[in-house]
């Protein structure tokens, strides 16, 4: 495809309730769509950095410079491209992998919105539609929790993942466990919020039959995971720390993990998502997606993903109304605990443009 145009659109959505994490709380989601504008037609991507590096060192006003003034003008340039050869034209710029996947995500719906084909065939997805968990946030107190939890369980929701960070993890993993009963899944998710020296803590978790224990250490700090998960009965599952599929591997390798959480945005794209599910499940490892608060757009991409065969546990894959009140396609629904997978072309929704413009946080940045 030739590339003649990246519309940078960025668009703050209020979200229905805060939403709180070992690192911070928002109450709006801001975030950079992309559209790009081809000689075969138009894709969209969302860049799934927030506003503020707090999850990782990329946020939004990060990505659009580094779109604007690097990865955008090495596309453009490029000539004829296909979209599996976009990570290798943007491979001599280090890092931004949020910021590349949305580039790389966009490129890939216009090119399969030509072709008839759905990410989810494209992916090699072996589900029409896939099991859905939901993230709780950090509550003001557990009576509070305990409403929001009851409602997600009422919704259908497969399992329920708890942010918890030190101070409050022990008192509401145990009031969860208790409302919702041993059957339904419960998983936590610290953010790297813990040190070795919280051993104890992490360790009473234990009791409460978790699914998982996701990223309690810093990123980088592969050699603690390892040694918690000596130390504890609860699986380890990272996040943050996996980047790529080489370090997906190390990581296991290394006993690191035992279950991983997929983010396409954090790994630089949908195509290496699906390179680390393969080596996953290589290795024996199961799977989830993970979310990063996505519109339709980006949920559209997820659910595709989620329905590959080693992605066997529900994901942060949630319906549309967890955190908006209007989203920006068709809205993703849960029926009966799942998510419908998209069988149209490319991502198989359609964006509602005047939206784009009705929530629009700054004015419309055009490469070309
Ligand atoms: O359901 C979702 O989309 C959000 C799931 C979720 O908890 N995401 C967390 C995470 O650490 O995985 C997150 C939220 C906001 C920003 C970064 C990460």
């Amino acid at each position: 495809m030739l590339l003649h145009a990246i519309e940078l659109h960025r668009i703050a959505i209020p979200l229905v309730r805060p939403f709180e994490t070992s690192f911070g709380r928002e109450t709006e989601r801001e975030l950079l769509l992309i559209r790009v504008r081809t000689d075969i037609g138009d894709g969209w991507g969302e860049c799934v950095a927030m506003a503020a590096p707090l999850y990782s060192s990329e946020y939004v006003d990060a990505a659009a410079h580094v779109i604007e003034r690097h990865l955008g003008p090495a596309l453009l340039a490029a000539g004829p491209f296909t979209a599996v050869t976009v990570s290798s034209l943007l491979s001599h710029v280090v890092g931004h992998r949020m910021a590349k996947a949305a580039l790389e995500a966009a490129l890939l719906d216009a090119e399969l919105r030509q072709w008839g084909v759905s990410f989810g065939e494209y992916f090699g997805a072996v589900r029409d539609r896939v099991e859905c968990g939901v993230s709780v946030g950090i509550s003001p107190d557990i009576p509070t929790l305990l409403d929001e939890v009851s409602g997600y369980v009422a919704e259908g929701y497969r399992r329920i993942k708890l942010k918890v960070k030190p101070g409050w993890d022990r008192e509401p993993v145990a009031a969860v466990r208790d409302l919702i009963g041993a059957e339904l899944g419960l998983q936590v998710d610290a953010n790297t919020a813990y040190s070795r020296d919280d051993l104890d803590t992490l360790k009473a978790l234990d009791e409460f039959g978790l699914l998982l224990i996701e990223q309690p250490f810093v990123e980088e700090d592969i050699a603690s995971h390892v040694w918690l998960a000596s130390k504890i009965q609860t699986p380890v599952c990272l996040d943050e720390s996996i980047t790529s599929t080489d370090v997906a591997i190390d990581a296991i390798e290394r006993g690191a993990t035992s279950i991983v959480n997929i983010k396409a945005g954090r790994v630089g794209g949908y195509l290496e998502a699906v390179r680390v599910h393969d080596a996953c499940r290589e290795r024996g490892i199961p799977v989830w997606c993970g979310g990063m608060l996505e519109t339709g757009v980006g949920r559209a991409a997820n659910v595709a993903l989620a329905a590959l065969p080693g992605f066997t546990l529900p994901g942060d894959t949630s319906g549309s109304s967890r955190y908006y009140a209007e989203d920006l396609t068709e809205p993703f629904e849960l029926v009966d605990g799942h998510l419908v997978v998209p069988t149209g072309a490319g991502t198989g929704v359609t964006v509602r443009e005047e939206l784009v413009a009705d929530w629009a946080c700054a004015s419309v940045v055009t490469i070309r």
